[in-house]
Order: structure tokens, then C-alpha cells, then sequence
């Protein structure tokens, strides 16, 4: 009896939720993390390798992995997948030329079997910069809406002055409770 209390307690209460942020670099993943952690705008530098921290919302438990995401860096991505429970994808919203390259890696991503399971918020980012893209626009763009296999939300956001970045964890927040 106790021991299923325990568990029941872990589950509820203390379980920890695997999160990955990918995107391409430049795209604001560091920022985000750190602004997640601190409710500032960190500076920050090309991130090599990956960065990790837990985040607490409302007693929900995200372990955050931040990863590097310059070319050379990508292939490696898929050493995090194991036990992912969110995908967070952070899109430049300035940033139109390398939007296919974003399309081939989410797409990539999403038929790895380690992330079979995994929901995915996508960050439409840096929209505080005039001329960007919306998030109508980039979810028309990845065809967001033919993906039928996980869950998906995209939140337009501004990671310099949080602005949208509550939202989407929010969502991930409501999500945990569907599991
Ligand atoms: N204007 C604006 N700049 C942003 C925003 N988010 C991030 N930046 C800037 O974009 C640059 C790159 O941000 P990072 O968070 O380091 O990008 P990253 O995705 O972690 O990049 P890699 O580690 O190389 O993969 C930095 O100069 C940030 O200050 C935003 O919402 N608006
Ligand atoms: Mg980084």
C-alpha cells in the first residue's frame, strides 16, 4: 500500500518531464531557457553542446535540455531524444530563408522513433522585430496542421521580454495532466 502511495505521490507530484529546446542557432533557445530560469534577458553565446536546467511551474517538474544548434551540431541532436516528453522548437521569425531547413529538421525529428510520444510547442520567436513573420504564417509554412501523430501548439513569443513565453508553458503544464 505504501509503496503504491509513493508512487502515486512521484507520478502526481514530483515527476520530472524531459523537455528538449531545438531550432536552428540564433534562433533565442538559450535566451528562452534563461529567461525561463530567471525572468530576464540573459546575454548569451553560441551554444556548444547543450545547456540543462530545471524549470518549476505550478509543481511541475521540466528538466530542460537547451541544445546547440549550428549545422555541425545537429546530427548530434538525436542523443537527447531518449524519454523526451516536449519538444520545444524555436523558430527565428526574421529568419525566412532557413524556415525549410527548420521544416527538414522538425520533420526529422518527429519520425524518430525516441520521440514517437512527444508533444512539440513551437516557438515563433523574436517577435518584437519588424518585418518578421507571424506564427500563422510559419505554421502554414511547416503544414503544422497535417501533423496528426503528436501534439502541437505554437505560441508566438519574445524571449528578450518574455512576452508569450508563459503561454506555451502553460500549455506544456496542461499537457502533463493528459499523459
Ligand atoms: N530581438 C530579439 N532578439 C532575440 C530574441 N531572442 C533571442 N534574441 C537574440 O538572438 C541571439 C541568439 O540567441 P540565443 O539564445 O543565443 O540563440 P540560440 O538559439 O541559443 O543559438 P545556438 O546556441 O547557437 O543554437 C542573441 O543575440 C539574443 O539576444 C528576441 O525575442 N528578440
Ligand atoms: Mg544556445
Amino acid at each position: 500500500m505504501g509503496l503504491i502511495f509513493a508512487k502515486l505521490w512521484n507520478f502526481f507530484c514530483n515527476q520530472e518531464h524531459k523537455v528538449i529546446i531545438v531550432g536552428l542557432d540564433n534562433a533565442g533557445k538559450t535566451t528562452i531557457l534563461y529567461h525561463f530560469l530567471t525572468n530576464e534577458a540573459v546575454q548569451t553565446s553560441p551554444t556548444i553542446g547543450s545547456n540543462v536546467e530545471e524549470i518549476v511551474v505550478k509543481n511541475t517538474h521540466f528538466l530542460m535540455w537547451d541544445i546547440g544548434g549550428q549545422e555541425s551540431l545537429r546530427s548530434s541532436w538525436n542523443t537527447y531524444y531518449s524519454n523526451t516528453e516536449f519538444i520545444i522548437l524555436v523558430v527565428d521569425s526574421t529568419d525566412r530563408e532557413r524556415l525549410s531547413i527548420t521544416k527538414e529538421e522538425l520533420y526529422r525529428m518527429l519520425a524518430h522513433e525516441d520521440l514517437r510520444k512527444a508533444a512539440v510547442l513551437i516557438f515563433a520567436n523574436k517577435e518584437d522585430i519588424e518585418g518578421c513573420m507571424s506564427a500563422a504564417d510559419i505554421s502554414k509554412y511547416l503544414t503544422l496542421s497535417s501533423i496528426k501523430d503528436h501534439p502541437w501548439h505554437i505560441q508566438s513569443c519574445c524571449a528578450l521580454s518574455g512576452e508569450g513565453l508563459c503561454e506555451g508553458l502553460e500549455w506544456m503544464t496542461c499537457r502533463t495532466g493528459v499523459r
